[in-house]
Parts: structure tokens; sequence; C-alpha cells
């Protein structure tokens, strides 16, 4: 799947909260996004997935510019883009399952939702996915019952199931302690090294983005500053995106996670997907 985003622009009323963002995406790779509250991270995910119209611009996938997609396309479009949230967004007093199978509601309908008429195969699949991701003894408790790691878990499960090619995740590990912001960011990382998904993560600390991205993408105020591995985002380069000052040091933006995927590190890894 090759993506292009073309001049993406995004405007409420006087701010740019978008500004002219361009990129290619050649082949699947996870791609941290960072910058200062404010940058534009937000809105740039939820104009890909269709949640924001654009202002102006395009995003060209494979070929068809999907800002242009109305009804069932659009709908088939957020399936296959899927997002996961900061505060999760489950339905806490359903149980697991239940929250995992609502990935396809798209596919499904309401109905079969509203009176739990899902398809044993369907049950199946939401049930092994949770159990690759380590939690299916959880499957039949309430979501609301979960810790937050576990519960943004199951909001990976729940995109897993739309089988997405690409799982866009908003500050996905904002609200976790560092352990449970680890188990996650490695979930994530294993879906793109596993099953080739491109993983486009927003992230509000720089060392997330170095460990577990092969490329990185700066904003400052609405604006596309550094498009590069984490090779390249030097002190300087990483000043330039938080507009921070000489005193700017990259412990300020640290959660020191250890990965247990490390494929991320490797520095001719990132550089051969980022190569044409
Ligand atoms: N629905 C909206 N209405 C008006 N202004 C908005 C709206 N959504 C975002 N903005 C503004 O657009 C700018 C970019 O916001 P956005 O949430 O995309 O930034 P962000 O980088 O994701 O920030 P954060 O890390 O705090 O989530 C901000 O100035 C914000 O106030």
């Amino acid at each position: 799947m090759r993506i292009e985003a073309r001049g993406l622009t995004r405007i409420f009323g006087a701010t740019r909260a978008v500004d002219d963002a361009s990129f290619v995406i050649e082949r699947p790779c996870m791609i941290g996004i960072i910058g200062s509250s404010g940058a534009g991270k937000s809105t740039l995910l939820r104009m890909m997935n269709r949640l924001t119209d654009a202002s102006a611009g395009r995003l060209i996938v494979d070929g068809r510019d999907v800002l242009a997609l109305r009804g069932a396309a659009r709908r088939a479009w957020q399936s296959d883009c899927a997002m996961i949230f900061q505060q999760f967004n489950l339905v806490p007093r359903l149980d697991v399952v239940q929250n995992v199978l609502h990935g396809l509601l798209n596919k499904r309908g309401t109905l079969t939702a509203l009176f739990g008429l899902w398809p044993a195969a369907d049950i199946e699949r939401a049930v092994a996915i949770l159990d690759r991701l380590g939690i299916a003894e959880q499957a039949p408790k309430r979501a609301e019952a979960l810790s937050g790691g576990q519960q943004q878990r199951v909001a990976i499960a729940r995109a897993l199931m739309q089988d997405p090619a690409i799982i866009l995740a908003d500050e996905p590990i904002a609200s976790l302690d560092p352990m449970n912001a680890q188990v996650v960011m490695d979930s994530l990382r294993a879906i793109h090294d596993e099953d080739g998904r491109t993983v486009i993560a927003n992230l509000h600390t720089l060392d997330t983005a170095r460990r577990y991205c092969d490329r990185i993408i700066g904003m400052r105020k609405g604006r596309i500053v550094f498009d590069g591995t984490p090779a390249q985002l030097t002190t300087a380069a990483a000043r330039d995106i938080y507009g921070a000052g000489a005193g700017f040091s990259e412990a300020a933006t640290s959660t020191a996670l250890e990965p247990q995927h490390a494929p991320a590190r490797d520095p001719a890894y990132a550089a051969r997907l980022l190569a044409d």
C-alpha cells in the first residue's frame, strides 16, 4: 500500500492546526509523530482516518484520494485504517470480547451488535486476537474492570478485528504507567513486524519514538519540520521540533521504556524502509 499526503491542511478559525503536510509512505513501516502539545499531531491522524475533514489537500492511497470517499467507500477506508486513542474508547459495561467484536460493526451492522448475534467464527477470532495480545483470560470480564494497559490492548484487539492495513494510534500510551506503556508499544511493534501493517503513532516522548519507530515525523505549529530516521534526528533537530532553547535535553521527554522488540533500533533496517 502506497500512501501519499499532499498538502494536507486543517484550519480551525484562525488556527492552522495542520498546515500543508506532505509525506509519502512507500511500504509498511512504523512511524512516530512527535511534537509539542498543539502541534497538530491528532488532527493529522484524524484527517487520515476521516474523523475530521481536511480544509485542503489530498491523501492518495494506492492511486485514489481517500478524502473524497463517501458513504460505504468511506466506511471501508475507515475499516482499513483503524484508530486507537489515548482514552481507549471502549464500552465500559460490555465484556472484553464484545468490545473486540465491535471492530466488525462496519461489516456486520448494529443489529448484530445490539443482540449479540455474532457468528461463532467471529467470536473465535476475537478470542484468538486477545490471546495473541496476552489477555485472553480477560475475555469474559467487563472492560471497566481491566487496568489501563489491558484496556489499551483490548482497543488494539478491536482494531485488529478490522484487519486493517494501517493502525493510527493517537497518544496510545499517554495515560499509562511505564510498564504498561512498554507492553502496549511492544504490541504495536509486533503487529508491524509480524503482520506487515503500517503503524503511525503520535507520541509524547521522543525516546519512545526513537526506540520503536523506523521513521519519525516531527511537527511544529501544524507544519512538518522533520521527516527521517531516528539516527537522523539530532538534538538540534529535536530542539527545532519542540521549539526549545539551548537548554533542551532529551531526558525532558523521556519515559525510559525498554522494548522487547528491537528491530526498530537497527539503523540499516530503518534506512532500507525509507529508501525509494
Ligand atoms: N475541534 C477543534 N476546534 C478548534 N480548534 C482545534 C480543534 N481541534 C484542534 N484544534 C486546535 O488545533 C491545534 C492542533 O491541535 P491537535 O490536537 O491536533 O494537536 P496535538 O499535537 O495533537 O496536541 P496534543 O499533544 O496536546 O494532543 C491546536 O491549536 C488546537 O487547539
